[in-house]
Parts: C-alpha cells; structure tokens; sequence
C-alpha cells in the first residue's frame, strides 16, 4: 500500500462574467492527475508556468477545493478532512517558495515557531521554550535567533525558518512548493541538502514542487511531468532523464544547461534537434485542442501520455 495516493485529482476554478458575475466558464488548472508516492520518498512535481503544479500540491494539503477525485493517506479516504482535521495537519506541511512573504513581517522568531505548538499542543510554557530551541538547532540556526525579526535574516536562514516551522509537529508529509526557487544557487545547495538531512532524520516524505530540471534531478526519486494540468510523463528519475519518451520532456531535458563548456556544441545541436522533431510530431503527441493523451504504462515504472494505436 502507498503512503499517499491521488486519483484523478481535477481542480477546475470557476472564471465569472457577464453583469450578475455568474460563472461563465472554467480554468482546468488540474485535470486529471493521479499519482503513487511510498513512505519516505521524494516526488517531484515538474512543469513549465500554470502548468498545475501548485494547485494540486495546495489540493493535496487543503488549500484549493477540489472539484473531483480523492486521496488517500495511509489507506484511509482524507479528501473531506484535509486542511480540517487535527491529525491531517499535523501530518501534512508545507514549505512555500517565498521565504520573504511567507513569514510574518511582525513576529519575532519565538512566535512564529510558537504558533504551530500553540495551536495543536498543549505544552506548557517551559516545554515550548525547550521544543523552540531543539527546532533552531535542528535548521542550524543560533539560540539568539528567536528574539529577531524575519527581515534580520538571509534568504537561505529565513528558508529554514519556514523549514523549522514546518516540522515543527512533526509531519510525516511535506509538501515543499519550489523550495529554493527565490535562493541564490550557492544557497540553494545547502537548503536542498539540508531538507535532506532532515528528510533522513525525520523519515520525511517529500512532494517537491519546482520547475529548476538540474534541482529535480537532483533530489527526486520519481517524477510526474504536468502540461497544462495532465502528467505528460511519469516514472522514476533516472529512467526518465535517461529516456525521456514524450517529446514535450524530450525538449525540457534537452534545454537543462550541460555546465560541461565541450559538450556545449553537443548540446545545441541536440536542441535543434530535438525542436525540430518537437515542430514535425506535434500530431502526434498532442489532441487536436492541444491537451495530451491519457497516460499509457510502457513499462512497471514508466507512463507516457501517447495516443492509442490506431487513433
Ligand atoms: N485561485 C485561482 N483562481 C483561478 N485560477 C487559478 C487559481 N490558482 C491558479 N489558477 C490558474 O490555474 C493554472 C495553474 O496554476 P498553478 O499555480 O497551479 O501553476 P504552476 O505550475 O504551479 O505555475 P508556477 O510555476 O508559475 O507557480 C494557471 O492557469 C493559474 O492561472
């Protein structure tokens, strides 16, 4: 049995108009995405802009209604308790990609991890100072911290803030929506190592939402690839990176920057190529409104979106 399970996760958000402001139509922002991820594992959630990936993380954890399709956290139906229920929320965080707009400006370090404790457990006021310090030591931050303000910090430092915040209750879920994206890259590494570090130590599993192909690669296990709210691909990393199958992450691997300078000639032309290819097989590849196909399995850990035979 899976730790999570989403099956056929669609969130469609209403567009109103006309005078009385009724819904006129929709935005399809996920339609139709299932997916498998085992205890402890990352998976990463991968796609251009608007292509789904915050919506169905924010759907996971409660924040966006969701208009069809249900999930499951070991083996048990949360669809109607996320968000809600007390035991949901402490097992399932999330990490935002902001580090400066996702803290609050005005509390002082202590009460912006006091805050988590205070609304699900009952700790009394010395056990909170002592969890509120094992939680800076665990992000690597000075006792002193707790009396600053989030702006006195770096991006990185107020990274881990969000991260002590998150785990705070101790989840056994974090969903990390482009954690690194707003960090310098030589920050970026050591949050990204960090996480995982903690990942080990906590037994954490991760849905790592980001866009950033080298990152991804990096830290998951296993991918889904989102294109205008389906999976266009999905399987594990490597095989994935390896053997992309559909053309649309043909060209997104094809564009992750080789930091080798002599394979930079191999490269461009591998994009050329590969655009060139994209241009002529798009029929193929894609339905006549532009959306991709069901995903078929090609192999026990490989699904592709590709037109049935004979279609
Ligand atoms: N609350 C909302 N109301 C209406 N439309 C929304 C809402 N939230 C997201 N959308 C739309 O849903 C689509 C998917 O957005 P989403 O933020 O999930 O994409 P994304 O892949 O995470 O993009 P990004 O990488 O830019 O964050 C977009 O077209 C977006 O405009």
């Amino acid at each position: 049995m899976a730790y999570l399970e989403v099956n056929d996760l669609k969130v469609h958000f209403p567009i109103k108009g006309g005078i009385l402001g009724r819904t006129v139509d929709h935005v399809k922002a996920v339609d139709g995405v299932s997916l498998r991820i085992e205890k402890g594992m990352t998976y990463g959630l991968v796609g251009e802009s608007g292509s789904g990936k915050s919506t169905t993380g924010r759907a996971i954890m409660g924040l966006n209604q969701i208009t069809e399709g249900n999930i499951i956290l070991n083996g048990k139906d949360v669809t109607n308790e996320r968000g809600t229920r007390e035991t949901f929320r402490k097992e399932v965080q999330m990490i935002f990609q902001d580090p400066y707009s996702s803290l609050n400006p005005r509390k002082r370090v202590y009460d912006i991890l006091a805050e988590p404790l205070r609304n699900f457990q009952k700790l009394s006021k010395e056990e909170e100072n002592k969890r509120i310090h094992e939680l800076l030591k665990t992000v690597g931050l000075s006792p002193e911290s707790i009396h600053k303000y989030p702006h006195q910090f770096s991006g990185g430092q107020r990274q881990r803030i969000g991260i002590a915040r998150a785990v705070a209750l101790q989840p056994k879920l974090i969903i990390a929506d482009e954690p690194v994206s707003a960090l310098d890259v030589s920050v970026q590494a050591q949050v990204l190592n960090f996480m995982q570090e903690i990942q080990k130590e906590y037994g954490l599993t991760y849905i790592f939402i980001g866009h950033d192909l080298g990152v991804i690669r990096h830290v998951c296990d296993r991918i889904g690839i989102m294109y205008k709210g389906r999976f266009v691909e999905e399987g594990n990393t490597d095989e994935i990176f390896n053997n992309p199958q559909h053309i649309y992450t043909k060209r997104l691997v094809s564009a992750i920057p080789d930091i080798n300078p002599r394979n930079r000639q191999r490269q461009i032309d591998l994009r050329a190529q590969v655009k060139k290819e994209y241009e002529e097989s798009y029929d193929k590849y894609f339905d006549e409104d532009g959306s991709v196909y069901p995903l078929q399995r090609i192999s026990d850990t490989h699904l592709v979106a590709l037109p049935r035979r004979g279609e």
